[in-house]
Parts: C-alpha cells; sequence; structure tokens
C-alpha cells in the first residue's frame, strides 16, 4: 500500500508560530511525505525546516485556499493540516469557508487545531510508511 501522504499545510497569521512549532516538532514524520502550503505560511515553514519537500503557493489572501482546494477537488490531497484563527475576522472567509468545505465533501483529513493534528500524526494511518520502510527505502519523499 502507498502510503506516502500529500499534506497541506496552512495557518492564519495568529496562529503562524503554533503552525511552525508543530512542524519543526513533526519534521521527521513529514519529511516523509509530501507538502503544499499556502504562500506565506510555507515560506516561513522552509525558513525553519529548508529540507522539507515542501511547495508553496499563492498567499491565502491572494487565492491559496482557492489553490489548495483545487487541488482537494482534483483528488491530490490527502490531509489538510488549517490552523484557524476563530477570532480574527479575514477578507477571504469565503475562500477558508470553501477550502474547508471541499475537505469535508472529498473525506480529506482536516485538522484545525493542534490537539487534532497531533492525533492525525500519530495515527497508524499516517504512520505506517514512516515505521515500516521497504527495502532500500531512507524516507525521502516521493519513493
Ligand atoms: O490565509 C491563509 C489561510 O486562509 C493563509 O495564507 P498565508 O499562508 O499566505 O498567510
Amino acid at each position: 500500500m502507498d502510503t506516502l501522504k500529500r499534506i497541506a499545510l496552512v495557518a492564519h497569521d495568529r496562529r503562524k508560530d503554533d503552525l511552525i512549532d508543530w512542524v519543526r516538532a513533526n519534521a521527521r514524520a513529514l519529511a516523509a511525505h509530501r507538502l503544499w502550503s499556502t504562500g506565506t505560511t510555507g515560506r516561513r515553514i522552509l525558513e525553519q525546516c529548508p529540507g522539507l519537500a515542501l511547495t508553496p503557493v499563492k498567499s491565502g489572501p491572494l487565492g491559496g485556499d482557492q489553490q489548495i482546494g483545487a487541488k482537494i477537488a482534483e483528488g491530490e490531497i490527502d490531509m489538510l493540516i488549517f490552523f484557524v484563527d476563530p477570532l480574527s475576522p479575514h477578507p477571504h472567509e469565503a475562500d477558508v469557508q470553501a477550502l474547508t468545505r471541499l475537505s469535508a465533501l472529498y473525506n480529506v483529513a482536516l485538522a484545525l487545531n493542534r490537539t487534532t493534528a497531533d492525533f492525525l500524526v500519530s495515527s497508524p494511518f499516517f504512520a505506517a510508511r514512516y515505521a515500516a520502510p521497504t527495502g532500500g527505502g531512507d524516507g525521502e519523499p516521493g519513493e
């Protein structure tokens, strides 16, 4: 079974430090998977974890949430880690709602906060490939 996961990492501004802290804490597990991020989130993650196979798209308010949503609609994302800020208004609220709606519609594993992200990253679903590499596997993305 192919256990390589395609994961999107997104955070609102006031949750970015928390997401980056979570990514750093789970960098070894995440390094075995393919990652996408909205623009500002992705650039900040790569500053801290330059070894991750992470592709930034546009910034969320400039269409990045919709780009991630389109990948979900195309069946190209398995998991969305989206640390939302429920206490601030967002100019692109419609895009935020569309992104979480598409995650529900396409049965994408969705974490809106750190506790749920911890459950996902520690689940057998996530860890199978990591725990049982096949011959010659060294955890590099794309194997
Ligand atoms: O706006 C976002 C999520 O809705 C995130 O976008 P950035 O990562 O570009 O800040």
